[in-house]
């Protein structure tokens, strides 16, 4: 049987939604409250497909069933592999009352979500994140897109999931490489807003490593509950929602750099939020002594510190300047005015900007 262990919502009026937090969730979990029609077209990937496909399907009681498996990478979240979704829908004579169901990490999140949100110009979804990544980030909050050659997520729609089902033990068959990446958007959430949780993270990263359910399931629920807050306050990223990019603007540069795939985002954010708060000790904002501990935490997750060997200024500077968040060819950077407060600037001055890719180019 499963428990629910926390449940919360995402607050967005009448396109509000529920977290369901719990163990042993994928194989019982009756996902049909949040199915409109008959038709249920679960979007998968290689990896996962044979680990919690079955499991996933029985959460769709007295629904037809039909599934796409993509191939398994960060280099696949493109056009072409976007397009096999739609081929599925088509294929099956999937309609406009169709719900797509997302099993699996981030890039089978966004990707399902962003043809959901294009499908017969919209039909709605929900996600059943496997990864921490996806359970503590991604699965929330309705950013859904591909990426480009030329820049990360640079294709995309906002279109909000009906349901978050988090089933906590999928996480006992991930890589340890993928659960520290997990960890730097969990490290995140404590640099941006949360001063406490960095505390609480200082106890217990090492739990969090080994994985220990007690300790996951509370950050799990923290983050969550963290981006929760952030998205019903801004949805749409006028303002507000950018914290959340905090350590992006230099991870997607390493991204990009690295042709998606050889860095993990999760690893690119860890490295981007430390060269983020040695801009804001250069800046003026926080002390030496903060950036040690926002560095000690990036270390204790097992996250690379430095940018990928070959990569110099140049290469950030071009890659930085197709960021979604600049204006009027104006650099914007998520930076720290405090540990847990996080702020958005294009006044970061050129030589502290200059003088941080210099500390962490090899
Ligand atoms: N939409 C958002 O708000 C948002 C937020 C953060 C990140 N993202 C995006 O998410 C992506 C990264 O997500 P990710 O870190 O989950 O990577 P991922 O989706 O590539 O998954 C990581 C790896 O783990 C495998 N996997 C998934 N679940 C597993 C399990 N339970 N056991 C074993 N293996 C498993 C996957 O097949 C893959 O090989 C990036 O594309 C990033 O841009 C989006
Ligand atoms: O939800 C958000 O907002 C975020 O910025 C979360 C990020 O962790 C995530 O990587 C997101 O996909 C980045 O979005 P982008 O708009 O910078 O592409
Ligand atoms: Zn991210």
């Amino acid at each position: 049987m499963h428990k629910v262990l926390r449940e919360l919502d995402v607050d967005l009026g009448e396109r509000s939604y529920p977290i369901i937090i719990g163990q042993g969730l994928l194989g019982s979990f009756d996902l049909t409250p949040w199915v409109a029609g008959n038709q249920v077209m679960i979007v998968t990937n290689e990896t996962v497909a044979p680990l919690y496909l079955e499991k996933a399907r029985a959460c769709f009681p007295g629904k037809t069933v039909d599934v796409v498996t993509l191939p398994d990478g960060e280099k696949y979240k493109d056009w072409q592999t976007l397009n096999l979704i739609f081929d599925g829908l088509l294929e099956n004579r999937h309609t406009r009352k169709t719900t797509i169901a997302a099993l699996g990490g981030g890039v089978v999140g966004d990707m399902a979500g962003f043809a959901a949100a294009c499908y017969q110009r919209g039909v709605p979804f929900i996600q059943i994140p496997t990864t921490l990544l996806s359970q503590v980030d991604s699965s929330v909050g309705g950013k859904t897109g591909i990426n480009h050659p030329l820049g990360k997520n640079m294709v995309g729609a906002f279109h909000q999931p009906q349901a978050v089902l988090i089933d906590t033990d999928s996480l006992a068959t991930l890589p340890p490489r993928e659960v520290s990446a997990g960890l730097a958007e969990v490290i995140k959430y404590g640099l941006i807003r949360e001063e406490p949780f960095l505390g609480w993270l200082e106890q217990h990263i090492d739990e969090l490593v080994r994985l220990e359910p007690a300790a996951l399931g509370e950050a799990i629920y923290r983050s969550c509950l963290c981006k929760a807050e952030v998205v019903a306050l801004d949805e749409k990223e006028g303002g507000l929602r950018a914290i959340l990019n905090l350590g992006h603007t230099f991870g997607h540069a390493i991204e990009t750099y690295a042709g998606y795939g050889n860095w993990l985002h999760g690893e690119a954010v860890g490295t981007g939020m430390l060269m983020a708060a040695d801009l804001s000790v250069r800046e003026g904002n926080i002390t030496p002594a903060d950036r040690d501990r926002a560095a000690e935490l990036i270390r204790r997750a097992r996250l690379p510190e430095l940018a990928p060997e070959g990569m110099t200024e140049d290469d950030f500077m071009s890659l930085m300047a197709v960021d979604k968040k600049n204006v009027d060819g104006k650099l914007r950077l998520v930076l720290m005015k405090a540990l847990g407060y996080a702020y958005v600037t294009d006044e970061a001055a050129p030589g502290n900007i200059q003088a941080t890719l210099n500390a962490f180019i090899r």
